[in-house]
């Protein structure tokens, strides 16, 4: 089911929490809406649900003005943070519950239902709870009977507000692959609301970024990530390093270091230069653009992070630059660190003025 979203707006009192959204779903992918907290994402995934209405603006269904359709209608299936289920019901009548309180003349004789509750159990790995209630089983094991009941009505859409929000990172990481691989075997139309990057960028086939009640970018997780449209999207979205620079005589100035650069630059003020951590080089103090003391050197798992101070005209500034595994550096070294790519943007403009990849 392909979902079109027109020119959206919502207003809670003065407050604009959605402004002229307009978003394409395509039939079948699993889209994340990206975004800080209050960012509105959990409005607009409640508009599409039909639970909310919009001020202005459309959603359409394959197509058909979704406003003629009412929740029952629209076919969708929900999981939420707090796994909605109920406490005095087992796993089996959980997952069971969407079909048998359905119309009479809708509604599938029992011994089909049976059958359809238990091939839901299974798909989702949980067939040996079925007669569990939710209080015997983990975190996890609640968001999967939660997902096999938004599955059972076979929804044409399924609507996840940060389904793995309150589960440890550890079950939360194996949840998320489950999820895609899930995803795959079904054919319907998901949009999972995430406040999580990561899980964003490991899931979805395509990443909404919103923030303010706008869309900032749209794309899939490596053009988010490689090619973000606005400072908003490359502060938001992977770790960053800001630097005030200057421009001037079409130029990047450090200090007093011009940094290498592809192309001339126009006009003169101020700028701020956005690198990943793990694009910042180390090298020889004389020659690198950036120099500093290292004050700690830290390993996270796999990888090794250098705190270094920057002696930056007068300020100190604190990076944390991502260390190669062949790379030693002690606490007190003096290290040069180069941009190699980066991103310059004009203070107070959101697009970027020059990349570059050096
Ligand atoms: N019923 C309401 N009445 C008043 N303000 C609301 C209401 N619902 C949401 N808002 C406000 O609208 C903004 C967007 O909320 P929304 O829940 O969509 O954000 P979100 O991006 O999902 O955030 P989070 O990640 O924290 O859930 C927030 O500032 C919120 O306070």
């Amino acid at each position: 089911m392909k979902i079109d979203v027109r020119n959206l707006s919502k207003r809670f009192g003065n407050f604009v929490a959605l402004k002229n959204v307009d978003l394409d779903i395509a039939s079948g992918e699993l889209l994340a809406l990206l975004g800080p907290s209050g960012s509105g994402k959990t409005t607009l995934l409640r508009i599409i649900a039909g639970l909310d209405f919009a001020d202005g603006g459309e959603v359409y269904f394959a197509g058909e003005n979704a406003a003629n359709l009412n929740v029952r209608k629209r076919h969708v299936g929900f999981v939420f943070q707090h796994y909605a289920l109920f406490r005095h019901m087992t796993v089996f009548e959980n997952v069971a519950f969407g079909l048998r309180v359905r119309p009479r003349r809708e509604r599938k004789p029992e011994h089909e239902i049976v059958k359809r509750v238990k091939r839901l159990l299974e798909f989702v790995h949980i067939e040996g709870l079925a007669e569990r209630y939710p209080d015997q089983l983990s975190g996890g094991q609640r968001q999967r009977v939660a997902l096999a009941r938004a599955l059972a009505i076979e929804p044409n859409v399924l609507l996840l507000d940060e389904p793995f929000g309150a589960l440890d990172a550890k079950v939360r990481k194996s949840l998320r692959r489950w999820l895609r691989d899930l995803h795959g075997e079904l054919n319907v139309t998901s949009v999972l609301v995430t406040h999580d990057q990561e899980e964003a960028l490991e899931v979805a086939d395509r990443i909404v970024v919103m923030g303010n009640g706008k869309i900032e970018q749209v794309g899939t997780p490596e053009e988010i990530y490689n090619e973000p449209a606005n400072s908003f999207v490359f502060d938001f979205i992977g770790e960053s390093v800001k630097l005030p620079v200057r421009i001037e005589n079409g130029g990047i100035w450090i200090g007093s270091r011009r940094l290498a650069t592809n192309d001339e630059l126009p006009g003169t003020g101020p700028a701020r230069l956005f690198v990943r951590p793990h694009d910042l080089t180390f090298g020889e103090v004389s020659e690198a653009p950036l120099q500093g003391a290292v004050r700690a050197v830290r390993r996270v798992g796999a990888l090794s992070f250098a705190d270094v101070r920057l002696d930056y005209g007068g300020d100190d500034l604190l990076v944390e630059a991502s260390l190669p595994p062949e790379t030693l550096v002690r606490p007190g070294d003096l290290v040069g660190l180069t941009p190699r790519r980066y991103r310059i943007y004009e203070d107070g403009a959101a697009e970027s003025l020059t990349s570059a990849a050096l």
